[in-house]
């Protein structure tokens, strides 16, 4: 796919109205942010990696600093970051990017959130692995601003489970959003607004998750 075609597929969307769900509610959600054909591909991408066992156990960031035990979880995922480590990254992969980009600049004239970068991986959750409930922004690491999850689940059912639950109000624990990881959906939120979890699934559950970030010193940390 060109740069162009994802250009022109971002200009489709109704982004103005996603940009005012960030700025008022501080997340938002778009269905079909890319073609069902990309979408297809990058999950057969994740799949074949996982086959391949290029995949690791997720870890969440702060096990080693003890720094903010506050937002220790446990995560049953496995990943694979897209960065230059790994440099066979595909054309699905480089579609994908490039539209994070676009987006990322669209943040920025819009909400002025300063983004700088993206950080990203596959995310593969086998039966039964849930991610508990936690917050992105961790205590030694203010960079990440914005949280992004594009998932990549074909024909995803409400009865197959893994909704990724957003609370809504910290205090409040019965004030959530229950968000289904439909294949083509983009969910983004204020990483240091809003605790979350995903849930037990059914299926297995393949997604690309991402922060943009403000500031490139630190890495690669959860
Ligand atoms: O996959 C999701 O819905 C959320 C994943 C998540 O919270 C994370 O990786 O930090
Ligand atoms: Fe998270």
């Amino acid at each position: 796919m060109t740069s162009s075609t994802i250009e022109s597929e971002l200009a489709a969307l109704n982004t103005l109205k996603f940009m005012d769900a960030i700025r008022v509610n501080g997340y938002a959600i778009i269905d079909d942010f890319l073609p069902v054909k990309l979408i297809a591909r990058l999950l057969l991408e994740a799949s074949t990696l996982q086959h391949n066992s290029e995949m690791q156990s997720a870890q969440t960031g702060n096990i080693d600093t003890q720094k903010s035990s506050i937002s220790m979880s446990a995560r049953g995922d496995q990943t694979y970051w897209l960065d230059s480590e790994h440099n066979n990254i595909s054309e699905s992969q480089q579609a994908y990017l490039l539209a994070m980009d676009t987006l990322q600049q669209q943040l920025n004239r819009q909400l002025y959130l300063g983004l700088f970068e993206l950080e990203t991986h596959f995310a593969i959750y086998p039966i039964g692995a849930v991610y508990d409930k936690h917050i992105d922004q961790l205590q030694h690491n203010k960079h990440r601003i914005l949280s992004s999850v594009l998932y990549l689940n074909e024909n995803w059912q409400p009865q197959d489970g893994g909704a990724l639950r957003l609370y809504l109000d910290d205090t409040l624990l019965s004030d959530f959003k229950d968000i289904s990881p439909i294949g083509g959906r983009l969910v983004v939120f204020l990483s240091d607004q809003f605790w979350h979890e995903v849930l037990i699934a059914k299926r297995q559950r393949t997604s690309l998750t991402g922060w943009f970030r403000r500031n490139s010193s630190i890495r690669y940390d959860a």
